[in-house]
């Protein structure tokens, strides 16, 4: 296993850049977004303004005493954090810590009324009702008659560019969500088939990003996957408590099924084989701690570790996913894939469209040509996108 020198992990503290952007200008929007999609009461709008200020101007603070979690944020770097500015510590960190503390400033999660709302529901919900998620299913109708292989790539393809559907993404970034995605950086989904033409079939994870439109067609790539035999069961990992705006969540899982069931022709019939899988544990949900932490994938405690170790792939699914997977970190973007996911205890595969700064395993040639199409727009845009796979342990 090769032993990569690590390039320094990303900050948030060059305004101008990327991370800061998104600490200085999209956080503020996120909390004017949910501000509004709640009758909520004074003290949950001086909560909100109290981190308005803290999130933008001042330092880390501990978490309230009592909190269930505070020991899990102790482990995950709380103390040595705390007192420093927001745009000073790992913007991986950062970013994880708004989401916890914008749930804390709307009573997400001690016991009382507001407790377990889920403040970017109705975002959520908005995007299934869409128009546009009914012409998406009904397109299903006409890959009906595709022979199993076209259908596959169909619903492979549909769940990797489903990732710009990002309400959080849409925030701040002109344009995301409604120009035409313009093409793969890197392309392995042959390995990524190989992997799951084997026989027998085994366990497929799928670790999921956003909910609405980008989780219906995770689903349907799941069903089509079980039930044409390229995985035994399916595991979605999906986030215990509502985080990075539209993750999806437990009930995000169940909205979406029933959006499915609910509709006509060949969603229903996905809808149906879905419910069912779920019912006989062909499909199961995991929501794992670990997939809400501020931290890469290489940190993974053991149980997960060892649950990954049995899948035969692991797909992680978006950015926020793909910079846990490889590090969040300045690598150069010819770095191999399979170097910096090394240490994964089994064959993974990354879906994503890019939308922050890091990437590896790239070809210098489409580097070089892509920066001098689009100087950067490229690596944060969503317009986009690479399939890439590590098939170590698999004989690959
Ligand atoms: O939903 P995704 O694909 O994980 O994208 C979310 C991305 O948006 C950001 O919050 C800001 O770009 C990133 O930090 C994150 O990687």
């Amino acid at each position: 296993m090769p032993q990569l020198p690590a390039p320094p992990v990303l900050l948030a503290d060059e305004p101008g850049s990327f991370p800061h952007s998104v600490l200085a200008e999209r956080h503020p929007a996120i909390i004017r977004q949910v501000r509004d999609a709640f009758p909520y009461g004074p003290g949950q709008h001086r909560a909100l303004d109290a981190l308005l200020a803290n999130c933008t101007e001042g330092v880390i603070e501990p978490l309230p005493g009592g909190a269930h979690d505070v020991e899990r944020w102790r482990s995950w770097g709380l103390d040595e954090y705390t007192g420093r500015s927001w745009f000073e510590v790992p913007w991986l960190w950062s970013e994880s810590w708004f989401y916890r503390c914008l749930l804390e400033a709307v009573g997400h999660f001690p016991p009382g009324p507001w407790q377990g709302i889920d403040p970017f529901r109705p975002a959520k919900l908005a995007e299934l009702d869409a128009p546009e998620t009914d012409e998406e299913l009904a397109a299903l109708d006409s890959l009906e008659h595709a022979t199993a292989a076209d259908r596959a790539t169909a619903l492979l393809h549909g769940s990797l560019w489903g990732n710009r559907a990002d309400l959080g993404f849409r925030l701040s970034a002109p344009g995301a969500g409604t120009t035409a995605a313009s093409g793969l950086v890197a392309d392995d989904s042959d390995a990524l088939w190989a992997l799951l033409s084997g026989r027998p079939p085994g366990t497929l994870f799928l670790v999921a990003d956003n909910a609405g439109r980008e989780l219906v067609p995770d689903l349907l790539l799941l069903a089509h996957l079980l039930e044409h035999g390229h995985a035994r069961r399916a595991v979605l990992h999906v986030k215990p408590h509502p985080y990075y705006v539209s993750d999806a969540t437990t009930a995000d899982v169940v909205d979406a099924v029933r959006r499915l069931t609910a509709a006509r022709g060949a969603a229903a019939r996905y809808g149906r084989f879905l419910w069912s899988a779920m019912g006989d544990g062909r499909l199961t949900v995991r929501a794992h701690p670990f997939s809400c932490a501020p931290l890469p994938y290489a940190d993974m405690p053991g149980d997960l570790r060892e649950e990954f170790a049995g899948g035969t792939l692991t797909v992680f699914k978006g950015d926020l996913n793909y910079r846990r997977l490889v590090g969040d970190r300045r690598w150069p973007a010819t770095t191999p894939f399979a170097d910096v996911t090394a240490y994964f205890p089994g064959p993974v595969a990354a879906l994503r469209t890019l939308k922050s700064e890091v990437v590896t395993g790239l070809d210098a040639a489409t580097e070089a040509a892509l920066d001098a199409e689009e100087d950067g727009y490229w690596r944060t845009g969503g317009t986009h996108a690479l399939i890439q796979v590590a098939s170590r342990g698999a004989g690959g």
